[in-house]
């Protein structure tokens, strides 16, 4: 009779607990998954009331006593957060454990250092989970995609934001009412300000370049802006100007070197990312000489994301019974580091909206002062017009960012313009992605 694989589960949140419920009701499912043993279960609170229960002595809040205990053979570490999650898996691999983690922050910037110690141990780490929640991303980019050049790959791999900007934009919602929504769903990191102002996104780009790439992005050199300045005037006029506004991870390689940034953008509408909706995901790859692919799914959700971690779960537990070797297509390789073309150096269209008092020649002082800056405007427009007030959006073709941000910085000092305020700067889609 082959022996169970037993596993110490860490966490037993939101994703932890989906994670057990398939693993407790394994039929109908892969048979792999009937050799798998739920050993230990480490969480914070041992009182908390919970949706799966499990035999006496298996909950504990001595997770080093689990990722120590020489029965357990693969640690699934679902606590988040940097520490303690990153010494425990350390330990863990250093006890021989394979790991499987959907913890993009602690990847993001301890990669590295947990490849290079599960390499000499000779264990693996899966981190399906961590990009894209359910959706396959990792594994393809490790597998089936590395046999092309990659060229770019754009994607909205923060549910939560796009909850949030799909909510605000067909309900006209508030902020504040949908980022309790995404919440109470469990979409939110513990801190949603790690969805809102970008990081997890930056953190989950830094994630996929470094594969895709084969070059290690320092997560530091990322430039990351959330969704915060985003406001419902701006999604409405984005519409009315045939755009959609999304939270878009980019990394791309062109003739001035790789670039990785997360920002809020208009896409427009006829664009494959432009109709993601709500939780939903979409990572769009663009490669050669395979052409463009995408990935699309639930990016959030216990749900979702559990299906990603049991799914490496169950490739670990396939591989150990068939082979005492680590699969090279399976490990996750370790790269020299990258270096990132600065932000300034960006070719891309922008949106502006602008709001001056209404006199004559303000329009034309504007384009002017773009002109000088050799920024090439491919639509200058007063949207709207109230109390003497007018609103002004402009919307460029393809520029330098360094010339845009020039330009703006002299709107305020030009004569025709007086009380100038402008509340929102969004960069757009580049004319060719
Ligand atoms: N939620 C989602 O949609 C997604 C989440 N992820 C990632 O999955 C991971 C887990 O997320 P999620 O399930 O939402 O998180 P939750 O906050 O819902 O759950 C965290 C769990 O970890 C336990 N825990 C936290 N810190 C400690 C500690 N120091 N010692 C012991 N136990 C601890 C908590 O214990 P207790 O229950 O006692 O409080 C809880 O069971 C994170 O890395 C997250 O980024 C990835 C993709 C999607
Ligand atoms: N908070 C994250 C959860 C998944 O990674 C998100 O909203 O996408
Ligand atoms: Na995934």
């Amino acid at each position: 009779m082959v022996e169970a694989l037993k596993i110490g589960l860490l966490g037993l949140g939101t994703v932890g607990t989906a994670t057990a419920e398939i693993l407790q009701s394994p039929e109908r499912r892969n048979p792999v998954l009937n050799d798998i043993t739920i050993a230990k279960v480490g969480v914070s609170n041992l009182e908390k009331p919970r949706q799966v229960q499990f035999p006496e002595g298996v909950l504990t809040t001595d997770l080093e006593g689990i990722v120590n205990d020489p029965n357990i053979d693969v640690i699934i570490e679902l606590i988040g957060g940097l520490e303690p999650a990153r010494s425990l898996i350390l330990q863990a691999i250093a006890k021989g454990k394979h790991i499987v983690t959907a913890n993009k922050a602690v990847i993001s910037r301890y990669g590295e250092e947990i490849y290079h110690a599960a390499e000499q141990a000779g264990v693996y780490v899966f981190i399906e989970a961590a990009v894209g929640g359910g959706i396959p991303v990792i594994r393809p980019l490790q597998q089936a995609l590395s046999v092309n050049r990659i060229q770019s790959i754009l994607g909205i791999i923060n549910g939560t934001t796009n909850f949030i900007l799909t909510k605000m934009g067909a309900e006209g919602s508030d902020f504040a009412e949908v980022l309790t929504e995404a919440q109470e769903l469990g979409y939110a990191e513990a801190d949603p300000s790690a969805d809102v102002d970008g990081y997890d996104a930056a953190d989950k780009i830094t994630i996929l370049a470094t594969l895709a790439f084969e070059e290690q992005v320092n997560l530091e050199d990322v430039s990351c802006e959330g969704i915060r300045q985003v406001s419902a005037v701006d999604i409405k006029y984005a519409k009315q100007l045939g755009f959609e506004i999304k939270l878009l991870a980019i990394a791309q390689r062109d003739e001035t070197g790789l670039q990785v940034r997360v920002h809020p953008t208009l896409v427009p509408k006829d664009h494959p990312l432009a109709s993601i909706d709500g939780v939903n995901n979409a990572i769009l790859v663009e490669g050669d000489p395979l052409g463009q692919v995408m990935f699309y799914g639930p990016g959030a959700g216990g749900g979702a994301t559990a299906s990603a971690v049991v799914s490496d779960l169950m490739n670990i537990a396939a591989m150990v019974k068939t082979t005492a070797s680590v699969n090279p297509l399976m490990k996750i390789p370790q790269h020299p580091a990258g270096q990132l073309v600065p932000i300034q150096e960006l070719v891309t269209r922008f949106y502006a909206r602008i709001i001056c008092v209404d006199r004559p020649g303000v329009i034309g002082n504007l384009g002017t002062c773009f002109g000088k800056h050799n920024v090439s405007l491919e639509s200058i427009v007063q949207i709207d017009f109230n109390h003497g007030i007018a609103e002004v959006v402009v919307v460029t073709h393809n520029v330098k960012e360094e010339n845009f941000r020039k330009a703006l910085a002299e709107i305020p000092q030009l004569e025709a313009i007086d009380q100038i305020q402008i509340p929102s700067v969004l960069r757009v889609l580049r004319e060719n992605l």
